[in-house]
């Protein structure tokens, strides 16, 4: 049994739009921190987010499953649709917007609880009890996560005793359970030593053939190697946004040159 109740029979198109971002403004109080925003992203790819510190990413990336709203002094103007619904308007239900979009965070948070308890954790929550379900659940999900192998024997030890590395693709484990349709990642690896990163990495992209992932990252050779497209913002506004290979190698801003070649940031 599944918790996802989508179209096995579906074929996605690998160019649908997944979020379409229409003149999206948000202020802090008056701190204007998102100005007029249009960003198309597809599902099934992955789309990075980069830019120097302040300059809004982790903003947008909240905007985009209503953390933001969290915030008491938030205000928006503008549109995000997901699948085509607009999403800030009030009457769109934010909990069914919470299970089709997961979010990762900058430093690994997982429960306090077992190894298992940590990835059947959504799955329980969603109503699933038979004990096989949650097995297969938990075995899949830990497999796609490329951590299996490392902690089939831990299942039932505390998640606090795996390393920085296995504790953020447990918590991408934990993630995936609840078959999201997208995955929002917040600097997944800043926290994370080279090796970790790199599995990490192999993993968002192995991802990306059945999800579709917006990761903001500080680090430029990251988007460069692991995205298809890439978003550059500064000071609140998309200054670019293309293939990833053509902002990289060609791009047609004098401010993303300046940023990607090191001048600034
Ligand atoms: N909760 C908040 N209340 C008020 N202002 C905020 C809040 N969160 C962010 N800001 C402001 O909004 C702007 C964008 O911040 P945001 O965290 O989105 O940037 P960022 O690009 O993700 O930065 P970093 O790379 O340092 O994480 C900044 O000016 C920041 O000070």
């Amino acid at each position: 049994m599944s918790i996802k109740e989508t179209d096995q029979n579906n074929t996605p198109n690998p160019k649908n739009i997944v979020y379409d971002t229409q003149d999206l403004n948000l202020w802090y109080g008056e701190t204007h921190a998102l100005k007029n925003i249009n960003l198309s992203i597809n599902e099934k790819e992955i789309t990075a987010i980069i830019g120097p510190s302040g300059c809004g990413k982790s903003t947008y990336l909240k905007t985009l499953n209503r953390m933001v709203e969290m915030v008491p002094s938030v205000r928006t103007s503008g549109d995000i649709k997901y699948n085509g619904k607009s999403i800030l308007d009030r009457s769109f239900k934010v909990e069914d917007l919470r299970t089709r979009v997961g979010m990762v965070f900058q430093k690994p948070n997982p429960f306090p609880k077992s190894v298992y308890e940590n990835v059947a954790y959504g799955p329980k929550i969603h109503g699933i009890r038979d004990k096989k379900t949650l097995d297969e659940i938990v075995e899949k999900s830990l497999k796609d996560a490329f951590i299996w192998d490392e902690v089939k024997d831990r299942l039932k030890e505390n998640a606090y005793g795996l390393s920085g590395g296995q504790q953020q693709r447990l918590c991408i484990a934990r993630t995936l359970a609840i078959e999201p349709d997208v995955i929002l990642m917040d600097e997944p690896t800043s926290a994370l030593d080279p090796i970790s990163t790199l599995k990490v990495e192999e993993l968002v992209q192995n991802l990306k053939e059945n999800y579709s992932i917006i990761i903001v990252t500080h680090n430029m050779q990251q988007a460069a190697r692991i995205s298809d497209k890439t978003a550059f913002f500064l000071n609140g506004e998309v200054v670019e946004f293309d293939e990833t290979e053509t902002l990289f190698s060609n791009p047609s801003d004098k401010r993303t040159e300046d940023y990607i070649t090191g001048r600034f940031g």
